[in-house]
């Protein structure tokens, strides 16, 4: 459960989330979306602690990241994250990338780490890829091996920003389906910022829309595509980007 209390961040002098308020429950996949500069990754960005937040409380399953003495390794424990350029470390195997936090920070035995690894490889297509390394895979690959990483750990809540934007057209839809299947199949929490409202429609619970640093629309999937959006700001972002 992620809960946010009049957050408000600053980079320096510059406003960046104003006044956020929201609760995710356990379970949901939730969307954020907004136009560029809206403060989508900012957001997200505080919830695992990688951004601090200046005003405000946020709590995550029950760690307080607005007090000093909280500390982020534990909730990093629970809260995995998917980043657009994928992150993976470049001189380590694929399997050795998916094995390496389970076994330093979670001190998972070797063979069932190793059991659980080629598990996850093959949920997310990749099982006879366990020994390349990174720079053998293409970015679809690449992202699905992030993934992977990223479930190892057994989170309660998976972030991700904008996974698919630094794809090729015709990568996106590998990945999207794996994160399809875990939104549809796991009791996990998912937030992630992405432009692709197929899959908002096909799995999100809610939508949730920024500009400006604020919240402007926060909505089950169903109104904020069923009835249109309430604020003109979202019609237009959403006109705009439908019209690509
Ligand atoms: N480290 C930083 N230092 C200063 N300003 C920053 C920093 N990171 C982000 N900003 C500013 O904060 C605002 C929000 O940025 P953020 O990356 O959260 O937006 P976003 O909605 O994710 O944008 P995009 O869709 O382009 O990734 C922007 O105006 C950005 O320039």
């Amino acid at each position: 459960m992620i809960e946010f209390h009049n957050v408000q961040k600053y980079y320096g002098k510059f406003h960046a989330l104003k006044d956020i308020n929201l609760t995710i429950d356990a379970g949901e996949t939730v969307v954020l979306i907004g136009p560029s500069g809206s403060g989508k990754s900012s957001l997200i960005r505080t919830i695992n602690g990688l951004d601090p937040i200046r005003d405000g409380q946020l709590i995550v399953n029950g760690f307080d990241l607005a007090d000093k003495k909280t500390n982020v390794n534990l909730i990093r424990k629970d809260v995995g994250m998917v980043f657009q350029h994928f992150n993976l470390y470049n001189n380590k195997s694929v399997i050795e990338n998916i094995m390496l936090a389970p076994r330093i920070v979670l001190k998972r035995p070797e063979a069932e780490n190793h059991e659980l690894a080629m598990k996850l490889l093959d949920k997310v297509g990749l099982a006879n890829k366990a020994e390349s390394m990174p720079a053998q895979l293409s970015g679809g690959q690449k992202q699905r091996i992030a993934i992977a990483r990223s479930l190892a750990m057994k989170p309660k809540c998976l972030l991700f920003d904008e996974p698919t934007s630094a794809l090729d057209p015709e990568m996106i839809d590998d990945v999207l389906d794996v994160m399809k299947d875990i939104a549809k199949n796991s009791n996990m929490t998912m937030l992630v910022v992405t432009h692709e409202m197929g899959f908002a429609r096909a799995v999100a619970d809610r939508v949730i829309f920024m500009a400006d640093g604020r919240i402007l629309e926060d909505d089950s999937t169903e109104k904020f595509f069923g009835d249109q959006p309430s604020t003109e700001r979202a019609r237009e972002f959403m006109s705009k980007i439908s019209g690509h």
